[in-house]
């Protein structure tokens, strides 16, 4: 069934979007406006009325070129390009040489009904026959498609976002008279981090140097003439694009801002390996020699963590483009054969090398040498080779050329030197910043920001390093050698908290329960970090202490379907003095205990008994 709507405001003037959008007016005619002013605002409505023309489209372009919604040969997004042609398309006109309006629409991800609406509404706002009528009258098949306006494509960004940020004043009037909320949130501020969300890479799009499962692109299948042309044309301005595309992503979500998404702390470490490989990516670095960093610091501190983000950074398949060996499967003589292969007429000689076979699928990837300390001298000279002239000639004589490739080695070497170094910069930080408040001088300094000093690591550092690997020239092809420190109090609690929430998406996803927790929780999980095992000791003690007692509840069936639980700590104090438990004097304080509690929909919460899985007639008092 068609449906009409009858629009009463004349086409306002170009630039008035805001106050189209802000305006009480509006809110009568169509029952909507935006509600909140200033920074409440949703972002890509600022970005759509802040003039900077030059940024905000780029939310629109971002879209496009994320989902390949562009036109081929063509700057603009089939909207916008469409809603210039002034005549009214329909869905199933065939585009001269390319796909129907309907696949064109698909591909933008708006729907047919969005840019029927946008298009038809512009149309009808060009003609000088309407205007001078005072209004428009529009009839939408939106209603016959029964499509939602508010919709969002899949990368966030709803109809009437593409309308306000192309500046289509007309088509804006029209979507928010459909319906359009123009308070809808900021969920399409940025691709990178709606790309993440959706579990797409941020750079996906229509790609003429897509690969199917055989391996080949289209220009494999075009042979001769034209098509052929064509093809290669078009895979060179792709590049070219995906060059420009990849710069901007570059300049706009910088690595270091990524690697923060999901390592905590090691801000020196991210500094060091974000300004590396900036340096690579714009050209500012040595041709000919691969970059090589040493990860040097205890266990669990997020050295293979940070290894894995930046091949992830760098490499949309991050399955080939990470490549990880654990060296201490290489420390005897005979396993220089496994790594690069065994030469003709030795055994395994068909079955090449593991570094060597992964290398060859992707040259350039980011190659994690785990445990290098623990690796055979024959085996370094061989990555000393590597390093030195950016390739590799494996078991069966062929070279591989990986000049472009990134290497990071990780070591314990030294780690305790580094924690216990680190643990006293901390000290001195915090005795200081204590005495200036004593002394009331402000500009307090916190003890979580401390910089290991050069004299630290030529004095300490390089011998041990020196005296374990026993040859200069390979700690001299190093680039860069990045410490990680331990722990902090404040990055503990992140940790806590972030592990905290991995178990609360789990409760909700698997369980629809939902897990809320009290600040002081955290502190109390932290007691549980031990300097050896870093972050592991962390996820180790809320798995003891907070997910055990939740499987057990759960087993024990005291959890409702849909319930909301809470973490807090008990009070042990008054537990101590009150309690049949009494301490010996001199006795060692307990921990505090953590608890388990439903909180009813009237905002009550009651403690849950939950028996001790051994003991089961014991309420259990451990968590
Ligand atoms: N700084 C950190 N921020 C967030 N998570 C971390 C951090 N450090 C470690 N983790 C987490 O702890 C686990 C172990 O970290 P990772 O593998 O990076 O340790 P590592 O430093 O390489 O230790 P090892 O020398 O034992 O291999 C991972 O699950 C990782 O996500």
């Amino acid at each position: 069934m068609l449906g009409s709507l009858v629009l009463r405001k004349t086409a306002p003037a170009p630039r008035l979007l805001l106050q189209l959008l802000r305006s009480p007016s509006l809110r009568s005619t169509t029952g909507r406006s935006v509600t909140t002013g200033g920074r409440g605002e949703p972002q890509w409505l600022r970005a759509a009325v802040g003039g900077r023309h030059g940024t905000s489209p780029a939310l629109l372009a971002e879209g496009g070129a994320a989902t390949g919604g562009r036109q081929r040969g063509s700057t603009e997004t089939p909207c916008l390009a469409a809603s210039t042609w002034g005549r009214l398309p329909s869905p199933e006109d065939p585009l001269p040489g390319q796909d129907s309006w309907n696949q064109v629409l698909n591909r933008a991800g708006l729907g047919v009904w969005a840019l029927a609406s946008a298009l038809v509404a512009h149309c009808y706002s060009k003609s000088p026959t309407n205007k001078e009528a005072g209004g428009l009258l529009i009839d939408l098949e939106y209603r016959s498609l029964s499509a939602d306006v508010n919709a969002r494509h899949k990368l966030g960004w709803t109809a009437l976002m593409v309308a306000a940020i192309s500046r289509h004043d007309s088509v804006v009037q029209v979507l928010l008279a459909a319906g359009a909320d123009p308070n809808l949130g900021d969920d399409f501020s940025s691709v990178y981090k709606t790309a993440k969300e959706q579990g797409v890479h941020s750079l996906e799009g229509a790609n003429p140097l897509q690969r199917n499962e055989m391996g080949h692109t289209p220009l494999d299948y075009a042979r001769e003439g034209e098509v052929m042309k064509l093809l290669r044309t078009s895979e060179a301005k792709y590049q070219e694009k995906q060059r420009k595309r990849e710069a901007e992503e570059r300049r706009r979500f910088p690595l270091e801002q990524r690697l923060k998404e999901h390592i905590i702390g090691q801000e020196s470490a991210i500094a060091a390996v974000g300004a590396a490989i900036r340096r690579k990516e714009n050209g500012w670095y040595d041709e000919e020699h691969p970059l090589v960093f040493l990860f040097l610091g205890s266990s669990g501190i997020g050295k293979t963590e940070l290894a894995k983000q930046t091949a992830r950074y760098m490499h949309k398949d991050a399955k080939k483009g990470f490549i990880r060996l654990d060296m201490s499967e290489f420390q005897e003589r005979h396993e220089v054969a496994k790594f690069i292969g065994s030469p003709p007429g030795y055994v395994g000689h068909e079955e090449g090398g593991q570094l060597t076979k992964k290398l060859k699928q992707c040259p350039n990837a980011v190659v994690l040498f785990d445990e290098v300390d623990k690796a055979h001298p024959d085996v370094l000279t061989i990555m000393l080779q590597l390093f030195d002239e950016g390739r590799l000639t494996d078991g069966k004589g062929k070279t591989i050329d990986c000049k472009d490739a990134i290497f990071i080695m990780t070591s314990n070497v030294a780690s305790d030197e580094i924690a216990q170094h680190a643990l006293q910069l901390r000290q001195e930080a915090l005795e200081m910043s204590r005495n200036r408040i004593a002394e009331n001088l402000g500009d307090v300094q916190s003890g979580d920001k401390i910089t290991i000093s050069k004299n630290f690591k030529e004095n300490v550092i390089r011998p041990i390093l020196k005296a374990h690997f026993r040859r200069d020239e390979f700690l001299g092809r190093i680039n860069e050698i990045v410490y990680f420190l331990p722990f902090c109090h404040s990055e503990l609690i992140q940790l806590v908290n972030k592990e905290l929430n991995f178990w609360a998406k789990r409760a909700k996803q698997r369980h629809n329960i939902t897990l809320l927790w009290d600040r002081e929780v955290a502190d109390v999980l932290v007691d549980g970090y031990n300097v050896h095992y870093g972050a592991r000791s962390i996820k180790h003690e809320v798995e003891r202490r907070v997910v055990n007692q939740l499987a057990a509840a759960y087993e024990q069936d005291l959890l409702p379907e849909g319930c909301c639980l809470r973490i807090s700590v008990e009070d042990s104090d008054a537990q101590l003095l009150t309690g049949p438990e009494l301490p010996p004097p001199g006795a060692e304080k307990r921990p505090p205990k953590l608890r388990l509690e439903i909180i009813d929909k009237d905002s009550k919460s009651h403690k849950l008994d939950i028996r001790a899985p051994l003991h089961p007639e014991k309420v259990c008092h451990t968590l």
